[in-house]
């Protein structure tokens, strides 16, 4: 049975070992496990704390969590009634089945719509789908933004997919090509600086926020690889908190930031205007060495 349904995780696993899970708390990916490229076993591609709650207490800490309607810290006043990051990585989604399955891929699909807690905090309507495609050596995500609004109302907001790559060691991690971008630094204060490198590291506490990304990256360690294509984002967030900030989160296994980077497509630069009817689509496409 390649499609596992249970009351808090959907599984998919492909013949060749391929496998996904999603928890339908935040729709987030919690593990995808795929085939070495040499043949021989399946490798965990996400990093996921063995501190983080996975009862729907708390946002997940790794696969890949949802960031909506907002990144960060909330600064527009219809958002200030919300945790950072916003609450699509905290609500419980529907799962809405199978949308197409063959002998080498399976997508299934998960809807967010407000519910009435949401309603009463955020007074915009929205339909979010969340489709999760697993194949034989990929795994793509795309998520969809609309606003089914009938009368002039606009739904305006942010999106973020917050991949925590499973990477070792992040002494050893490169991301290219963002050679050129400007960029946010967040550490150091939310500065803009026009990134001048070209193999981005994440040796030290790294929080960038990239304009006009590429829509491909390469992310590089010692002894392995994955590539991301994404269609939608205009912006891409590199964060590894090393040791300085990572000791201190809750939920972050020890040396957990050995273990990960986030490499994440989002739309968070600037706000995305959705009239009546309109629909935002963005999609990443991932593929390990
Ligand atoms: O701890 P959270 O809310 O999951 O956020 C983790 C990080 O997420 C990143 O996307 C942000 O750029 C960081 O500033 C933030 O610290």
């Amino acid at each position: 049975m390649p499609v596992t349904v249970s009351e808090s995780k959907v599984s998919v696993e492909l013949a060749n070992g391929s496998a996904v899970e999603i928890l339908v708390f935040g729709a987030n990916v919690i593990s995808w496990r795929s085939p070495n490229v040499d043949g021989h076993g399946v490798k965990e591609r996400f990093f996921l704390s063995k501190k983080s709650a996975l009862d729907g207490s708390k946002a997940v800490r790794g696969g890949i969590p949802i960031v909506f309607p907002f990144f960060g810290s909330p600064n527009r006043e219809e958002h200030k009634v919300f945790p950072s990051h916003g609450f699509g990585r905290t609500e419980k989604w529907k799962y809405d089945g199978i949308v197409s399955e063959t002998k080498s891929s399976t997508s299934v699909k998960f809807v967010l719509e407000p519910s009435a807690h949401i309603k009463v905090k955020f007074p915009f309507q929205f339909i979010l789908q969340y489709i999760v495609t697993i194949s034989l050596h990929e795994l793509s995500t795309t998520l969809r933004v609309t606003n089914p609004a009938s009368s002039t109302s606009t739904l305006t907001h942010q999106a973020l997919l917050h991949n925590y790559i499973a990477a070792h060691p992040s002494s050893s991690i490169t991301i290219a090509p963002l050679t050129d971008l400007t960029y946010t630094d967040k550490v150091k204060g939310g500065v803009e600086v026009v990134e001048q490198r070209a193999l981005v590291d994440v040796k030290e506490s790294t929080d960038s926020v990239y304009k006009g990304a590429p829509g491909e990256y390469h992310v590089r360690w010692t002894g392995g690889g994955v590539d991301i294509k994404t269609t939608g984002f205009p912006d891409v967030v590199v964060w590894n908190p090393q040791k300085e900030i990572g000791s201190k989160m809750a939920d972050m296994e020890d040396g957990g930031w050995e273990r990960y980077v986030c490499v994440e497509p989002g739309f968070v630069s600037a706000w995305n205007t959705l009239a009546p009817g309109e629909t935002w689509v963005g999609t990443q496409i991932f593929r390990p060495l």
